[in-house]
């Protein structure tokens, strides 16, 4: 076994792009970054679509694909793509819990909770359609959509297209026998999807507009975006929270009885509100009324943890992780990011496990996250995660260390330009501290990236002159992988892509790859 420390930074949110217009990445100053890149090994790397186990090469990447590529060496279908087959084949319809959840409603109602955009990272409209066509198909009377705006994987004020989209699909199924329509709703960073538990007042204010229907009353969900807008001038994932009411009485309070799918196929941001409704010891906050409903997710969120209980599509099996195989050889784990990302690097790098491989092997820490908007922190706490990180480098404790600094990602999503040069800066400013604790050591540094967003910070123009736009979304850029403080060579190809970096890592760690993973990037 190797004696030399590996440290494997992911600068999430960091991908190249040649194009300077919009682009935090190159406006920024980075003399760290630009020295790594100019005189070390280095490679650019693909991060979205099909390298990562997304339907099409259209898909932009994400951190729960980036980090399930990067910690498990392989291309596995992700939820976007086995939601799809599932849906397409018509097998999530004769699964048990579908018949359930149809069964369960007979005299009550289908809701369906979840973000409502095409976006692919978190959910699909396609899937919600399908839905709830089934439900009529199969006899569901009443049908309620919650409805999570999104404006963080697709344009920034786009609610309306999606929601127009919806209640157009729902108007044509309508009749004396079917009824559905959307019964509350809310800016995605503002209610319900909260992550890793960084603000639960989140889920809490969702919980209030979705069950109880207790929140700011309007006629439809148009009215309610439109008069937030011109209240506010916030963007959709920031709106607050709505219920649709009709003669004074919210149209769809989830009642015992009733069945509730969320209809999100990822993780992290599906996870707390799916306990809020499954777990019976619930003390997060409180509930006020809890239905005694039958609660499904489209997919298990957490596998080990039986997130939520019931759910209609198998999640991957991740096999064969990097955690594990080192684990096997004795190699001593280290995890840090702050709460927004903290997950990422620990169970998504694990391929969607929150429980360790061997606790004795791994040590994972969590620097707690602000609850500000980012863009008026965009150092967010890239600092204090350096601190503890290089006195875990330097303490010898550890052979593998890996981290993940949110700055260009959070801050690329809130579409502020300036702000988002500032995050890369900070990314950099740590990054020369790391690298300093790496050569006390005698490391080895791996700087690599997730996917793209602070690459690109505005729409592309349609004309010349039309005004800027700023983008909130990933990209489909490829994302730079560096390797500091060892004598290799790497390889130039087209088609690698984030998986290849576990078999790298094991090289420098001299171990040998687990036979599943794809290559690694290093020239033998
Ligand atoms: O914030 C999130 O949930 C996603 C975007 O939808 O970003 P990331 O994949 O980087 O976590
Ligand atoms: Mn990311
Ligand atoms: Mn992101």
């Amino acid at each position: 076994m190797s004696k030399r420390p590996v440290v494997l930074v992911v600068m999430d949110g960091i991908g190249i792009s040649d194009n300077e217009f919009g682009n935090a990445v190159k406006a920024a100053y980075k003399p760290t970054l630009d020295e790594l890149w100019g005189t070390c090994p280095h490679t650019e790397i693909k991060a979205h679509g099909l390298a990562v186990g997304l339907p099409t090469d259209g898909d932009m990447g994400n951190s729960e694909v980036g980090h399930n590529a990067l910690g498990c060496g392989q291309i596995y279908s992700q939820g976007a793509k086995l939601v799809n087959e599932n849906i397409e084949t018509g097998e999530i319809f004769n699964t048990d819990t579908w018949k359930d959840l149809v069964a369960n409603c007979k005299d009550g109602k289908m809701h369906f909770l979840g973000l409502l955009s095409d976006g692919n990272v978190h959910s699909h409209i396609n899937h919600l359609k399908a839905l709830i066509k089934r439900a009529k198909e199969d006899g569901v009377k009443e049908v309620r959509i919650h409805a999570l705006l999104d404006g963080r994987d697709v344009p920034e004020t786009s609610a309306l297209t999606y929601v127009d989209d919806i209640e157009a699909y729902m108007a044509d199924l309508n009749d004396d026998n079917f009824h559905a329509c959307i019964a509350s709703g809310g800016g995605r960073m503002t209610i319900t999807m909260d992550r890793y538990e960084a603000n639960w007042a989140m889920v809490e204010q969702g919980w209030h507009v979705h069950v109880l229907g207790e929140g700011r009353e309007f006629a439809s969900a148009r009215e309610a975006i439109e008069t937030y807008r011109n209240e506010t001038g916030v963007v959709d994932q920031d709106l607050p929270g709505f219920v649709i009411a009709k003669d004074g009485k919210p149209v769809g309070t989830i009642e015992d009885g009733d069945s509730v799918i969320l209809f999100n196929f990822r993780g992290d941001r599906a996870q707390e509100i799916s306990l809020a409704f499954d777990n019976e010891n619930f003390d997060k906050f409180d509930r006020v009324r809890v239905p005694n409903v039958m609660y499904a997710g489209m997919l298990q969120y957490d596998a080990d943890l039986c997130i939520p209980k019931n759910f209609l599509t198998q999640p991957p099996k991740i096999k064969y992780t990097l955690t594990e195989e080192l684990c096997k050889h004795n190699i001593r784990e280290y995890a840090i990011s702050e709460t927004q990302k903290y997950g990422h690097v620990t169970y998504f790098w694990n391929g969607n496990r929150s429980e360790k491989v061997n606790p004795a092997l791994e040590d994972y820490v969590e620097i707690q996250s602000d609850v500000v908007p980012f863009e008026q922190r965009p150092w967010m706490k890239a600092a204090e995660i350096t601190d503890v990180l290089c006195a875990a480098i330097e303490s010898g404790n550890y052979d593998f260390l890996r981290t993940n600094y949110p700055n260009g990602d959070m801050v690329g999503h809130t579409g502020n330009f300036e702000a988002t040069v500032i995050g890369v800066e900070a990314v950099d400013l740590q990054l020369a501290r790391v690298k300093k604790a790496v050569d006390a050591v005698n490391g080895i540094l791996i700087v690599t990236a997730d996917h793209g967003n602070a690459d690109e910070m505005y729409e592309k123009k349609k004309k010349e002159d039309a005004p800027i736009k700023a983008k909130t979304s990933h990209t489909l850029n490829k994302v730079p992988f560096i390797i500091y403080g060892a004598d290799v060579e790497l390889k130039q190809d087209e088609n690698l892509g984030l998986s290849n970096v576990a078999a790298t890592v094991a090289d420098l760690l001299e171990v040998a790859p687990n036979e599943h993973w794809n290559e690694s990037i290093i020239k033998k």
